[in-house]
């Protein structure tokens, strides 16, 4: 595409100029790079796109939900200064209470668990990173540091870039008094001037098209693929030993050097933070080579990228089924409207009004509801190994993957197998105090509901409060008012000087869950939006009413009867698996062989 010159288009034609630079390094960190507003020419050619382009452009043409694109919200933000500050006064104009504080008050760890398997947990993290990534500032010498060398506040913050957060001195699980903390990248116009209001950035495609399996630019996707003599990108994606993650050009994610950990090369650049998430996308890569290869054998003829791009469509279909289908039941519940946002039967009738990008309030606030739900440890048929011992340390999935998968899934002797923890206020130690511990040099932890709260106040989100009535639901009436913040509504009060304050993260957590559901009211209207709009927005929607870009009737069907379980099956050494994988098994949900389950396999004739 073109950029064509700046003039001053109406909001929603802005897309960004897209870059490398802050894939390169970390969390997403570049050297000092900043994201400039640009605006795209009109997007003539959609209509004769046959695939997905890789980083999302044209699918709306508009460009809406295309990588490297601003991040819209729902509600107009509250940042202090009313442009850019973070959020940080209460209604009084007294300042908020610190996210440590409402970490540590409001967010204990009595974990109650559900029948549910951790895979539910496992693929909320899986389909998010296939959603949105939204890059922090960066220095000219790449990552910023907000806090004093020894852990304590500086004296002046400058809030263009910083806002650590303030550890009370009550708080014995810290022995520093200042937790790092790097604002979101802001875009900013052509002269490096921020703009107002200030605005994330979201560097991933918004739609689910496996983009964390094939990457969200060409260049990632190029670099992802097997080549021959350096030149001719292959249809098979790149392995280790067959079928392992490739090593990455960048070794920079490992917390324990001096070992024989390398890091992994995914199309998303988080695949090293736990082995649960390494080991979806090693099962991917491999589903991806599996059908490939089978492509391959039935069209002989047929150029490597045309069986490329088949089987990335096949691949990404699968993601929006067990998405729809599988994973949102569990944990919207199986409702009237969840029902209709499944896609079991009929097609999905594109409407290009609807805006497919991923909304302020989903990634900042709502879909981290499942960092609630992430386990103590880990396990590994045999042991259990607690979690601040396996993040960033990709060797575990490696070496591991069978273990870890059928640990997911719960296919492991009584006294390993683990149920999901509710979705509720309580987060386990794991990341309340010790996440990423080994790379402090102090040893010490970062708490990542701290984390959480800091950044909807970075984005400058609006209060809990407000989100309530955006949904149509009855407002909070008081400190006491159990019916819609619960029965622990009173500890609010210990925190916050008014329910109008209340971060938005903390109150869709403490609503106790609807229905049938696993969630809350206003949570649980938040998610439908934003999975509504990935769906009825995606003008590739893997059951859209235009078979020129989708599938035919027959190929609709094969596809789904599909499910996770069967691709576990094909690419793991599992022996038996439930057919439900979010559900633990039981006789509700017993067991199946894994060589039966193997002989139901797509028919891949139909694709030809
Ligand atoms: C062991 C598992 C996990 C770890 C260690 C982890 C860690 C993190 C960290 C460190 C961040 C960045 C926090 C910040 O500075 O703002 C983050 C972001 C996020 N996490 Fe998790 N997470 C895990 C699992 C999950 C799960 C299960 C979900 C949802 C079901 C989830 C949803 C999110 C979302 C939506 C974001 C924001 C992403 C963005 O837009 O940039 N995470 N997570
Ligand atoms: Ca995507």
């Amino acid at each position: 595409l073109i950029i064509a010159p700046v003039v001053q288009p109406p909001p929603e034609f802005y897309t960004l100029a897209s870059t490398h630079a802050a894939m390169s390094a970390g969390r997403f960190q570049g050297q000092g790079y900043r994201f400039v507003r640009r605006w795209y020419r009109w997007c003539w050619n959609a209509t004769s796109q046959k695939y997905r382009s890789i980083d999302g452009t044209c699918n709306n043409v508009r460009n809406l939900g295309a990588a490297f694109t601003a991040v819209p919200r729902l509600l107009p933000p509250e940042y202090a200064d009313g442009v850019d500050a973070p959020r940080q006064f209460g209604k009084d104009g007294l300042p908020l209470p610190s996210a440590r504080n409402v970490s540590l008050h409001l967010h204990p760890c009595e974990a109650e668990y559900t029948f549910n398997s951790l895979m539910v947990m496992q693929w909320g993290q899986w389909v998010i990173h296939d959603l949105s990534a939204i890059p922090i500032s960066t220095g000219p010498n790449g990552a910023i540091q907000c806090c004093g060398d020894k852990g304590e506040a500086p004296p002046f913050i400058n809030q263009r870039n910083c806002f650590p957060i303030e550890i009370p001195t009550d708080d014995y699980d810290f022995n520093f008094r200042c937790m790092e903390f790097v604002r979101s990248m802001a875009l900013t116009n052509e002269f490096g001037i921020t703009e107002k209001p200030r605005t994330q950035i979201n560097i991933v495609t918004s739609f689910i098209d496996a983009s964390q399996i094939y990457g969200s630019l060409p260049t990632q996707e190029r670099n992802l693929r097997d080549v021959v003599n350096n030149t001719n990108p292959l249809c098979i994606l790149k392995t280790f030993g067959h079928s392992a993650l490739p090593q990455s050009p960048i070794q920079n994610c490992v917390l324990r050097p001096n070992t024989s950990d390398y890091c992994q090369l995914a199309g998303d650049i988080r695949v090293n933070e736990q082995p649960g998430l390494g080991v979806m996308h090693t099962l991917f890569v491999r589903e991806h080579n599996r059908i490939a290869q089978e492509f391959s054998r039935l069209l002989s003829n047929a150029s490597e990228e045309r069986i490329f791009q088949l089987t990335r469509k096949v691949v990404a279909a699968y993601q929006q089924i067990i998405n729809y289908n599988e994973y949102l039941p569990e944990v919207l519940g199986r409702d009237a409207y969840v029902k209709k946002l499944a896609s079991k039967r009929g097609r999905t009738a594109y409407n290009p009004d609807v805006d497919p990008s991923i909304l302020n309030e989903f990634s900042t606030a709502a879909f981290r509801f499942g960092h609630s739900t992430i386990p103590e440890a880990l396990s590994f048929f045999d042991r259990m190994t607690k979690l601040r011992y396996l993040l960033h340390r990709p060797t575990e999935c490696l070496e591991h993957y069978d273990q870890v998968l059928a640990g997911l899934i719960g296919v492991v002797d009584k006294p390993y197998r683990q149920a999901l923890k509710k979705v509720d206020r309580n987060f386990v130690h794991e990341v309340s105090k010790f996440l990423f511990e080994a790379k402090n040099p102090n040893r010490t932890g970062l708490d990542l509901i701290s984390l959480n709260i800091q950044r909807g106040r970075d984005h400058g989100l609006a209060p809990y409060v407000k989100y309530r009535a955006y949904c149509g639901l009855s407002p909070v009436k008081d400190f006491n008012d159990t019916h819609v913040l619960g029965p622990h509504v009173r500890d609010l009060q210990k925190v916050y000087r008014s329910i109008d304050d209340i971060d938005l993260f903390t109150g869709l957590l403490y609503e106790p869950s609807v229905g049938l559901s696993a969630i809350g009211p206003t949570l649980k209207c938040l998610l439908g939006i934003q999975f509504y709009r990935i769906k009825y927005g995606d003008r590739f929607f893997f059951d859209t009413e235009d078979e020129s870009i989708g599938f035919n009737d027959e190929q609709l069907e094969a596809l789904r009867n599909t499910s996770l379980a069967k691709i576990i099956c094909h690419n793991s050494a599992l022996k038996e698996v439930p057919l439900n994988v979010f559900r633990l098994p039981s006789t509700n949900n017993p067991l199946y062989s894994c060589e039966q389950l193997r002989s139901e396999s797509l028919d891949f004739t139909l694709f030809v």
